[in-house]
């Protein structure tokens, strides 16, 4: 039809429109009035080539805001910033941002699939109510969507899940993530896990790790997040255990920040210690939220896992004094009776599938303590060594902290650490500056002589043990501080 046919047929169904709304008013009110009503609107329907769908922003019974109405605002929200004239500023509960929205009586034009939709937005004061606790709470807000009566299966079917799930999506890029924890102060009633806003400055590409290994996590990582549909077809909850175990100072705790930024997911910091029992657990677990790291660092020191299996396992036989500090510590907070299986039920039982997309992670000094169940695949499905400082290693550091890709005494520091095992927390220490004089160089020669007098440490202990000892490919000797 030409653009003239369109204009005379719009002034006819005005007119038409006109007509009947007189006969509406004249008629209203009774029976009559009732019928004509209905033969208008299906007259008008008819005539109309379009269908409109109204999503309100409460509905009748509920005095929370609609979720389709709130995932439609995100969505219109980024589609306005760019192409609407007249925009509403908020600030978002859990966003320390400003998000723009399309104002009251606005439109916007979106196309899907090259089919053009039309959205409104629009306000009636609900006369309703004549008392109101809030400002503008008797203000009722709708969104309205146009489109050709044609185009309804594909909008109906798919636009609108489109709608929805960009909506969702867009919540969880704007979120303030947070860092939760189950550590509560004596006499403390509110809710079981309390939380502050997560910010640490780890990524993959701080953290320096053997070459491919960081590849193999990310890819294990992002491969995890985007697979929904893979873990509902094989019919297994949403969910992946990664354990990371080493010496202190490899980059444990480092790496779970790592993966919460990569993955944008909350982090659920679980103390075991402070867990009466296995009841309270599983009210921490069914109080998760799914895009989250539940970690237990320090699993080994926890709880005497292990023991509840091997009755005979003396405490004197922790291995050094900061693993018995760290068991100390949790027993003098209280005494917990979570067990194992408890435990064991928390990480992979029927509870554990009541949430979604949740990556548990343990970090261990001492991998071989732990009971064999807890750190099965399908518990722990990736095991992660963190190591000592590789030569590998190093020299992403060098590279981070000092912006040096290659030097000179790379040569020394490469035979150094492959005698010496120092931690990646150690060098570190070195690499960073510790006065205006401290360039490169310095940090670089400064990190030789601490490795140098270690190495001669070492020869002197062994020569006095007259029993070497052998770990990995360097020698076990941790270096001191300088
Ligand atoms: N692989 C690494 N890459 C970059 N920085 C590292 C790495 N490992 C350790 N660090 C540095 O050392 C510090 C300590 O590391 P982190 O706390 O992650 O060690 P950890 O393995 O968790 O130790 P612990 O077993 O004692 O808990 C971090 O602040 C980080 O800066
Ligand atoms: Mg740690």
């Amino acid at each position: 039809m030409s653009t003239e046919m369109w204009t005379s047929f719009g002034s006819l169904l005005a007119s038409l429109m006109f007509i009947l709304a007189m006969i509406n008013q004249h008629f209203s009110g009774n029976l009559l009035g009732y019928f004509l009503q209905r033969l208008i609107h299906k007259f008008l329907s008819y005539l109309n080539p379009y269908i409109e769908i109204t999503f309100h922003e409460y509905s009748r019974d509920s005095f929370d805001r609609s979720s389709a109405y709130v995932s439609i605002e995100r969505y219109l929200a980024v589609k306005s910033s760019a192409t609407a004239t007249r925009l509403k500023a908020n600030s978002v509960r859990d966003s320390e941002r400003l998000v723009l929205s399309m104002d009251d009586y606005e439109e916007i034009v979106d196309e899907y699939q090259g089919i053009k939709v039309w959205w409104t937005s629009g306000m009636t004061a609900d006369k309703g109510r004549s008392i109101s606790f809030y400002p503008r709470e008797n203000e009722k807000r709708h969104f309205v969507l146009s489109f050709r009566k044609k185009h309804r299966e594909v909008i109906v079917e798919s636009y609108l899940k489109h709608v929805m799930d960009e909506g969702k999506a867009i919540a969880v890029r704007n979120r303030t993530r947070k860092l939760f924890t189950n550590n509560k102060e004596e006499g403390y009633a509110g809710s079981v896990w309390t939380h502050v806003a997560f910010v640490h400055p780890a990524t993959f590409e701080t953290l320096a790790l053997e070459p491919g290994l960081k590849e193999e996590i990310v890819n294990d990582l992002l491969t995890f997040s985007q697979a929904k549909d893979f873990y509902g077809n094989v019919g297994r909850a949403w969910k992946r255990g990664y354990l990371l175990h080493g010496p202190p100072g490899t980059g444990k705790s480092t790496m779970v920040a790592a993966m919460a930024n990569l993955l944008e997911y909350d982090v659920y910091d679980l103390e075991l210690t402070s867990v009466e029992n296995n009841t309270e657990l599983r009210k921490l677990l069914i109080n998760t939220t799914g895009k989250s790291i539940i970690v237990i660092e320090d699993i080994d020191c926890s709880l005497d896992l292990t023991g509840q299996r091997n009755e005979e396992k003396k405490e004197a036989e922790s291995s050094n004094a900061r693993d018995r500090f760290k068991k100390a510590e949790g027993k003098d907070k209280k005494t917990s009776k979570v067990t194992l299986s408890g435990l064991l039920n928390f990480i992979d039982g029927l509870w554990s599938a009541c949430g979604s997309e949740r990556i548990f992670v343990f970090t261990t000094n001492y991998i071989e303590k732990l009971d064999p169940a807890l750190i099965r695949t399908g518990r722990m499905d990736k095991h992660i060594l963190m190591s000592y400082c590789s030569f590998e290693v190093f020299k992403v550091l060098a590279n981070k902290y000092l912006n040096i890709r290659f030097h000179e005494l790379f040569v020394r520091i490469q035979e150094l650490l492959g005698e010496v095992a120092v931690t990646p927390a150690q060098v570190v220490e070195y690499l960073i500056p510790k006065s205006p004089e401290d360039d490169g160089e310095r940090c670089l020669y400064g990190l030789v002589c601490a490795l140098e007098n270690a190495k001669v440490a070492l020869r002197e202990h062994l020569a006095a043990q007259e029993a070497p000892q052998e770990h990995g490919g360097g020698l076990n000797f941790c270096l001191g501080p300088v």
